[in-house]
C-alpha cells in the first residue's frame, strides 16, 4: 500500500467516507429537540446603551485625533488623571507623578461600557453624589499572563454630562476595534464531559462573557456519543447565516466530534456542489472552551485550561489557522487536529472508558495499570518528511522530499499535530510543534522496559518530545505517515491479537477509538480557523 500523499487540497479530497452522511441528513430534524435558546444571554451588540444626553463631539473628536485629558475622575475609588487616547484609556493616580503608576487598557482588551446608577447607601448620603461608568474588561494574573480574571473598571465623576460623554467614546472605540469579534455562535454543550460540569462552565463563566460582549449564542446539548458531529454536519445554510463560529464546551472529544462533523459537512457541500453553504462553512471558525478531562485543545489554543479565559479569547474574536490530520482508516476517513496514537494512548483511552465515572483519574488509574504490562506492538512505518509551500492561487501543496520506512516493535506510535499541552504536560506533547505548520511529530517508543517507559513519560511531561532525548524513542517531522501493523489481520485489528497472534493495539484519534489497525495518515495545513489569541509569555 503506498502513500498517496495530496499534491494539491481541494475540498472534494475532504469528502469523507464512512460518516453515513445520507442518515445524518434525515436526523436533521432531530436536533430541534435539543435546542436551547439562552436568548437572556443573546444581546446583541448594537443594542443602545442607556445614555441620557447626547456625546459630546468635542470629547469623541478629540479623543480620536490626540490625547483628551480629563480630571477630577475617580477610578475604582481612587482620584485618577484619565487620558483617552485613539487606541484606548491611560490614567495615573493623581497624587503620584511616578510614570510606573500609570495604568492602560486598549479598546481592543474591553468588551463593552455602560453608565451605570450609583446604588443607594450609607456612602451616597455622606458625600456627594457621582455618576458612574461601568467597563468590562479583564486582568493578566501576576507572572501567569494566559490566565486571565474579570475586571469590572469602575469610573466616577461629579458630573453627568462628562461621564455619558466618556461612555460613548469608549462604546466607540470598542466598536471600532472589534473587527473580528464574532456576533452569533452556535455552542455545543456536552453535559457529560470531565466531572459532568458542561453546564455550569457553560452557565457561569462563558455564558457572561458572551453576554457582555454583546455576542448571540444558540446553546445545543448533545445527547450522545456521535451527537455533536452529527449536529454540525446537518448544518443548512438557513441555521448558519450570520454565525461566526462553533464553540465546544466539553472536553477534547466534543471539539474533535465538531471538526469532524465540520469537514463532513464541507465535503458534501463540495460534492452537491452548494456554494452557498460551502462558503458559510469554510467561514465557520471553531472553538473550544475546556470543561473535560483533558482539555489539550484549548490548553494549547489558550495556554490555560480557565474557561473565562478561553471564553474571553472567542469574545475578543481572535483567530489563527489550524492544521488538520486527516486519517484514512478502513472504515473511512477521520480528522484529527491533536494525535493520533496507537499502542500505550490507545490502550489507556480504550481500558479507562470503562471507568469514566471516575473522572480524569481514570486515566492515571489505567495508566498505571497499563505500564505496568508494557507490550510492545510490531509495526511497519512509512513516513514523508516534506516542505510546505503555499502557491500563488492560495492551495496549499506539498514537495515530498523523501520518503523513509522503519520497521520494529514499538510501545507507542504517536502521530503529534499540535503541540498538546495539558495538565500532565505543562509545555505540551510536542513542545516545539506548531498549530499551523503544515507538519506533525511522528514519535516512535521502541520496545522497551515499564521503568523505561516510564522515564519516557516523565520527559514527556516536563519537557515535550523532542529528538534525542532517549536512545530508544525517535521523534521526526513529518507531513504523511502510513502505519502497518504486523500483528494484523488484513481485514483490520482485532484489539486484542491478529491472525499472526501478534499483539495488535487500536488507534487514539484526539481521544476517539478507531479500531484500524492500518491507517494513512496527512496534515492538511491550515485547514479550519480555530478561536486563539495564542499563549502569551511571561
Ligand atoms: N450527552 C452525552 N452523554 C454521553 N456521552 C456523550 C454525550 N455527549 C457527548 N458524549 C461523548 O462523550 C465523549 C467524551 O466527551 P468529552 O471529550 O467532552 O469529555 P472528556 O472525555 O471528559 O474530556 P477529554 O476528551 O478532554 O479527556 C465525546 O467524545 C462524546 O462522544
Amino acid at each position: 500500500m503506498a502513500i498517496q500523499h495530496h499534491k494539491r487540497l481541494s475540498m472534494d479530497l475532504l469528502l469523507p467516507t464512512g460518516f453515513g452522511l445520507e442518515r445524518l441528513k434525515s436526523d436533521r430534524n432531530a436536533r430541534s429537540s435539543v435546542e436551547t435558546e439562552l436568548e437572556p444571554f443573546a444581546q446583541p451588540r448594537s443594542q443602545p446603551r442607556p445614555r441620557k444626553g447626547a456625546a459630546s463631539p468635542d470629547l469623541l473628536d478629540a479623543a480620536e485625533q490626540q490625547r483628551q485629558v480629563l480630571q477630577g475622575l475617580r477610578i475604582d475609588g481612587q482620584s485618577v488623571r484619565l487620558t483617552l487616547t485613539a487606541t484606548g484609556l491611560e490614567w495615573a493616580r493623581a497624587a503620584s507623578s511616578a510614570a510606573a503608576a500609570v495604568e492602560a487598557v486598549p479598546f481592543s482588551e474591553m468588551l463593552s461600557a455602560e453608565c451605570c446608577d450609583e446604588p443607594p447607601g450609607l456612602l451616597t448620603c455622606l458625600r456627594a453624589r457621582t455618576h458612574q461608568l461601568q467597563v468590562l474588561t479583564f486582568r493578566r494574573a501576576a507572572g501567569r499572563p494566559c490566565e486571565w480574571f474579570p475586571r469590572k473598571l469602575l469610573i466616577e465623576a461629579v458630573d453627568e454630562e462628562t461621564v455619558q460623554d466618556l461612555c460613548a467614546a469608549i462604546s466607540r472605540g470598542i466598536e471600532g476595534a472589534s473587527a473580528g469579534r464574532p456576533r452569533s455562535l452556535l455552542v455545543l454543550l456536552n453535559p457529560n464531559s470531565g466531572h459532568r460540569q458542561g453546564r455550569c462552565v457553560w452557565c457561569r463563566l462563558a455564558a457572561p462573557v458572551f453576554a457582555a460582549a454583546g455576542i448571540k449564542a444558540r446553546v445545543w446539548e448533545t445527547r450522545r456519543p456521535g451527537h455533536a458531529c452529527e449536529l454540525v454536519a446537518g448544518l443548512t445554510a438557513q441555521q448558519l447565516q450570520g454565525v461566526d463560529g462553533i464553540v465546544c464546551v466539553g472536553g477534547d472529544g466534543v471539539f474533535h466530534e465538531a471538526l469532524n462533523g465540520l469537514m463532513a459537512a464541507r465535503g458534501a457541500a463540495a460534492a452537491a456542489g452548494d456554494a452557498e453553504l460551502a462558503a458559510l462553512l469554510g467561514a465557520l471558525r471553531l472553538a473550544h472552551i475546556p470543561a473535560g478531562s483533558t482539555d489539550a485543545v484549548a490548553c494549547t489554543l489558550h495556554g490555560t485550561r480557565r474557561a473565562f479565559t478561553a471564553a474571553l479569547h472567542v469574545a475578543l474574536g481572535d483567530s489563527t489557522p489550524l492544521d488538520v490530520l486527516r486519517v484514512d482508516t478502513p472504515q473511512g476517513a477521520k480528522f484529527a487536529s491533536c494525535i493520533a496514537a496507537y499502542g500505550f494512548l490507545a490502550d489507556v483511552t480504550s481500558e479507562a472508558e470503562q471507568w469514566r465515572w471516575m473522572g480524569p483519574m481514570r486515566y492515571d488509574i489505567v495508566g498505571a495499570a497499563k505500564l505496568a504490562v508494557s507490550r510492545a506492538y510490531p509495526a511497519r512505518i512509512r513516513y514523508l518528511e516534506g516542505e510546505v509551500a503555499r502557491t500563488l492561487s492560495k492551495h496549499s501543496h506539498t514537495v515530498c522530499t523523501s520518503d523513509c520506512r522503519i520497521q520494529g516493535e514499538f510501545c507507542s506510535i504517536m502521530l503529534i499535530v499540535m503541540p498538546c499541552r495539558s495538565d500532565k504536560t505543562r509545555s505540551g506533547m510536542a513542545r516545539f510543534g506548531h498549530l499551523a505548520d503544515g507538519r506533525l511529530k511522528l514519535v516512535l517508543v521502541r520496545k522497551c522496559s515499564p521503568l523505561q517507559y516510564l522515564r519516557f513519560l516523565h520527559g514527556m511531561s516536563r519537557r515535550g518530545c523532542s529528538p534525542g532525548q532517549l536512545p530508544y524513542v525517535t521523534v521526526l517531522d513529518a507531513v504523511a505517515v502510513e502505519v502497518t501493523p504486523l500483528g494484523s489481520s488484513s481485514s483490520g485489528g482485532d484489539g486484542g491479537g491478529g491472525s499472526t497472534g501478534r499483539p495488535v493495539s487500536c488507534w487514539n484519534l484526539d481521544g476517539e477509538l478507531v479500531a484500524g489497525p492500518g491507517i494513512q495518515a496527512e496534515v492538511h495545513p491550515g485547514l479550519v480557523r480555530v478561536f486563539s489569541r495564542g499563549v502569551e509569555q511571561a
